[in-house]
C-alpha cells in the first residue's frame, strides 16, 4: 500500500467517531482531506463543521457540507486531524501545512481529538520533523534569536503566509524530551502566535493506517 492509501484508510476510519446531529471539527492536510471526502458520504447526518483552514473550508463547501463560524458554536463533538509526528503519549508536532494556530483553536473546543495518520508518523521522540512556529511578521528576527538560544535552528518558510497573515519559522535540530514544557516556553516568547507542539491538548486517540489495517492507539 502507498502512504496515501494508508492515510485514506485512517481518514475513513474516523467516520466511526462522528456523532449524528453534532458539529464536527475538521483539520487540514492530505489525511484530513480523506476524512472530508469520507464525511461527504454522511453529510446529511451532521449539523455542520468548523474548519481549521481556508483550504479545508473550501473542500468541505465543494462537497456541499455546511461550514460554520467557530464563534457561533459552543462545543464540537470531535476534532479530526492529521499530524506530522505523534508519540504513544499522543503528543504531536503539527503545522506542516501551516494551519497550526487554527488547528489548536478548533481542537481546544472539541470534546475529543481523533488523530488520523499513516504509520510513518509514529515516533518515540518528537523533533525530527522541523517544529513550525507561527510568528507575527515584525517579530520574526527577535523570535528567531530566542529560538536559537533554546537550541533550535529556525528557518523562515519562504513565500508562505498563514491564513492569519503571519509567517512560519520551522525549527530544526530539536529533540523534544518535555513536550508540555517546551510548548509552554515557546508560547511565552513575545511575537509567537503559537507553536506546533500539541501536548497541553494532546490527541485522545490515534487511528493509524498500517499495512495490516487501521490500528487504534489511545
Ligand atoms: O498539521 C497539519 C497541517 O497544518 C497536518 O495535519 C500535518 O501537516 C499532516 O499532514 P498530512 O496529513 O498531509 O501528512
Amino acid at each position: 500500500m502507498t502512504q496515501d492509501e494508508l492515510k485514506k484508510a485512517a481518514g475513513w476510519a474516523a467516520l466511526e467517531y462522528v456523532e449524528s446531529g453534532t458539529i464536527v471539527g475538521v483539520g487540514t492536510g492530505s489525511t484530513a482531506n480523506h476524512f472530508i471526502d469520507a464525511l461527504a458520504s454522511i453529510k446529511g447526518r451532521i449539523e455542520g463543521t468548523v474548519a481549521s483552514s481556508v483550504a479545508s473550508a473550501d473542500r468541505l463547501k465543494a462537497h456541499g457540507i455546511p461550514v460554520l463560524d467557530l464563534n457561533s458554536v459552543d462545543e464540537l463533538s470531535v476534532y479530526v486531524d492529521g499530524a506530522d509526528e505523534i508519540t504513544r503519549h499522543m503528543h504531536m508536532i503539527k503545522g506542516g501545512g501551516g494551519a497550526l494556530t487554527r488547528e489548536k483553536i478548533v481542537a481546544a473546543v472539541a470534546r475529543k481529538f481523533v488523530c488520523v495518520a499513516d504509520e510513518t508518523k509514529l515516533v518515540d521522540v518528537l523533533g525530527a520533523f522541523p517544529l513550525p512556529v507561527e510568528v507575527i511578521p515584525m517579530a520574526r528576527s527577535y523570535v528567531a534569536r530566542e529560538l536559537v538560544k533554546l537550541g533550535g535552528e529556525p528557518v523562515l518558510r519562504e513565500g508562505f503566509t498563514t491564513d492569519n497573515g503571519n509567517v512560519i519559522l520551522d525549527v530544526h535540530g530539536l529533540r523534544i524530551m518535555e513536550p508540555v514544557k517546551l510548548e509552554e516556553t515557546l508560547n511565552m516568547i513575545t511575537g509567537v502566535v503559537t507553536n506546533g507542539i500539541f501536548a497541553c491538548r494532546a490527541a485522545d486517540l490515534l487511528l493509524m493506517g498500517t499495512k495490516d489495517g487501521v490500528k487504534r492507539l489511545d
